[in-house]
C-alpha cells in the first residue's frame, strides 16, 4: 500500500487562499485554555470495532507511534478540536479530505467522530488522518434540491427534540420530522417540551396530551422549564455516562437555555465565533459538545438549523409509524395514499380504532413531502 501523502489543508470545508490566511484563521480560534465542558477521551464511547479500525490504520500508517486515537468533540469554523487519549489539542485535515465546498461533506471528521490524528514531534497541530467508522450519524439535507449533506453529530446516541410550550400550539409536524431523522439514523428520539413555566396546568395537559398521543408509548416525553428547574434531572437521566445526545429544535425553542440550565452555567464562552450563515444571517459557527457534571454524559448542540427536509427517509418514516406501514402493505394500491381509495386498509384499520387519525394525517403529510423530494432528486421524473 502506498504511503500516506503527508500534506494538509487546515480547513476541509472552505479553501483558503494563503497560508498567511489558514495561520491568522488558527489564531482567531478560541484557546483551549478558555472552553468549559470539554469532554475528554473517557467521556465518549468507543466501540470494538472501531478500535479495531483504528488498529488496523495504524499498521499501514508511515509513523504509527504519532498517531493518536481520539473524538472530535467541536468544530470552530470547520477546525476540529480533538480529545485523544493523552490530550486535547487542535488538528487539521489531511489533504485527503480537502473538498470543495459541496462535494461529499459527509467525509469529513465531523463532531462525534472517532479519528485517527497524527502529532509530529514540536507540534502543537495535530493532523486528522482517518475517520473511523460511524456507529450512527444525524445528517441533515440543505436544502430540497440542492442534494447536499452535512453531517451534524457523528456517533449519537439520543436526540433530544426541543419543542417549546406557551406559543401557542405545539407544532406536532416539527415534532414527527425530528422523530422520523433521529429513527433514521438509529438514535433514540426524546421530546423535550421546554418554558413549562409559561403555560397553565389547562394548558400543559391539552399540549402534553396531543404530544403524546403524536408519539405514541415508545417515545418519552419530558415536560421543562429553564426558569423552575422543572424536569431537568429527567432531561439528565435520557443523558447517562459514555452516551452523546444532540439538541435539535428550532430558533427561539430554548436550546441553549436548557443546555446552560443543565449544566448550572452559561455553556457557551462570551464572543463565541459568529458569522453569516447563507441566509445571510449571523449564526454561531461553532458545532460543539459539552460534558454533563456528574455521572452524566456528553450534548451536542446543533445550532442555525433553519429547516430539516425530509428526503429518503423511509427507514426512518416506517420506525416511527410501523402502524401504518404494516397497514398499508394490505391496501389494494401500491400508491394508495390511504385517504379515499377503496380497499385501503390503513383507512380500515382507523376505523377499527386501530390506528389513530391524527398519527396517520402526520404521516401522510411527511411521506407526500418525502415522495416529492425524492421525484425532484431524480433528473428523469418531471413532475
Ligand atoms: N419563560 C421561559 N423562557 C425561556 C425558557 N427557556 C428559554 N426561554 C426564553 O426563550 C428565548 C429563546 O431561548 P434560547 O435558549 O436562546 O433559544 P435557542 O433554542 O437556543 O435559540 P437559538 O440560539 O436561536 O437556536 C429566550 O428569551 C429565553 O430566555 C423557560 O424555560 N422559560
Ligand atoms: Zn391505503
Amino acid at each position: 500500500m502506498a504511503k500516506r501523502a503527508r500534506k494538509t489543508s487546515a480547513h476541509g470545508g472552505k479553501r483558503r487562499s494563503s497560508a498567511a490566511s489558514e495561520a491568522q484563521a488558527v489564531a482567531a480560534l478560541p484557546k483551549i485554555d478558555a472552553l468549559h465542558d470539554v469532554p475528554a477521551f473517557d467521556d465518549l464511547r468507543l466501540d470494538d470495532a472501531q478500535r479495531t479500525a483504528f488498529d488496523a490504520f495504524c499498521a499501514t500508517a508511515e509513523d504509527p507511534a504519532q498517531m493518536q486515537l481520539g473524538c472530535v468533540v467541536r468544530l470552530d469554523r470547520g477546525f476540529p478540536l480533538v480529545a485523544t487519549e493523552h490530550e486535547t489539542l487542535r488538528a487539521e485535515h489531511a489533504v485527503g479530505f480537502a473538498k470543495r465546498r459541496g462535494e461529499e461533506e459527509v467525509l469529513l471528521p465531523a463532531v462525534g467522530d472517532w479519528v485517527a490524528v497524527r502529532l509530529a514531534p514540536g507540534h502543537d497541530m495535530g493532523v486528522i488522518e482517518h475517520v473511523l467508522p460511524r456507529r450512527t450519524v444525524f445528517e441533515r439535507w440543505r436544502g430540497k434540491n440542492r442534494g447536499e449533506r452535512q453531517v451534524l453529530c457523528a456517533n449519537v446516541d439520543t436526540i433530544l427534540i426541543v419543542q417549546p410550550l406557551g406559543a401557542g400550539e405545539v407544532l406536532l409536524g416539527r415534532i414527527a420530522r425530528s422523530l422520523v431523522l433521529a429513527e433514521d439514523c438509529g438514535a433514540t428520539p426524546v421530546v423535550v417540551l421546554t418554558k413549562a413555566d409559561r403555560c397553565d396546568a389547562d394548558g400543559l395537559a391539552r399540549e402534553l396530551g396531543r404530544v403524546r398521543r403524536l408519539v405514541g408509548e415508545g417515545v418519552r416525553v419530558v415536560v421543562t422549564s429553564s426558569a423552575t428547574g422543572a424536569g431537568l434531572d429527567e432531561v439528565r437521566s435520557c443523558v447517562p455516562p459514555k452516551t452523546c445526545a444532540m439538541i435539535l429544535g428550532e430558533s427561539g425553542a430554548g436550546k441553549s437555555t436548557l443546555l446552560n440550565a443543565l449544566l448550572g452555567h452559561e455553556a457557551l464562552e462570551t464572543g463565541a465565533v459568529r458569522a453569516r450563515d447563507d441566509a445571510g444571517r449571523h449564526t454561531t459557527v461553532a458545532r460543539v459538545m459539552v460534558k454533563l457534571p456528574g455521572e452524566n454524559g456528553v450534548i451536542a448542540d446543533a445550532p442555525g438549523l433553519r429547516s430539516l427536509p425530509l428526503v429518503g427517509h423511509e427507514r426512518g418514516l416506517a420506525r416511527t409509524f410501523p402502524e401504518v406501514v404494516v397497514a398499508s402493505r394490505d391496501c389494494r394500491f401500491n400508491d394508495c395514499t390511504h385517504t379515499h381509495e377503496p380497499g385501503c386498509s390503513v383507512r380500515a384499520a382507523v376505523e377499527a380504532g386501530e390506528i389513530d387519525e391524527l398519527r396517520l394525517e402526520v404521516f401522510r403529510g411527511l411521506a407526500e413531502e418525502m415522495r416529492v423530494s425524492a421525484q425532484s432528486l431524480d433528473p428523469d421524473i418531471h413532475l
